[in-house]
């Protein structure tokens, strides 16, 4: 529709649903909430935007993101940051490395396809 506010509750559910799809593909809920730097040290000086998964709950609750584009990138961010931090040969590295193909494929065209079309 060209309703604004339907629009936005549209938007709202799809990304609460892509949400819920890709933290299902985060079990040990490595990317759940912020890394704090106790876990993880000098994370906060050597990741300038961290992002998690609560973050971007957070966001759509609150209509931040006007696009899937927006979502999108704050997904991709929060993925690029763990392979900024950690080592390839960490578990965290090998997890977003995953978490970030099996989001992209998520929201690639061929599957948002199929999404849209079964909206309201
Ligand atoms: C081992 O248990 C936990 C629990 C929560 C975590 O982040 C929310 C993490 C964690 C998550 C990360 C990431 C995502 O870089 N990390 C990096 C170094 C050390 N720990 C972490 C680990």
């Amino acid at each position: 529709t060209n309703n604004p506010s339907e629009n936005r509750q549209t938007l709202q559910q799809l990304l609460t649903h892509l949400l819920r799809a890709l933290e299902r593909r985060d079990p040990q809920q490595l990317f759940a909430w912020p890394v704090t730097d106790r876990i993880a040290p000098n994370y906060s000086r050597l990741i300038s935007k961290p992002m998690d998964f609560e973050t971007i709950r957070r966001s759509i609750q609150s209509d931040l993101y006007t696009s899937l584009n927006a979502f999108v990138a704050d997904f991709k961010l929060m993925c690029e940051n763990a392979m900024t931090y950690n080592q390839p040969e960490t578990i965290y590295y090998k997890a977003a490395k995953r978490l970030l193909h099996a989001g992209l494929k998520l929201t690639g065209p061929e599957k948002l396809k199929t999404l849209l079309s079964a909206l309201p």
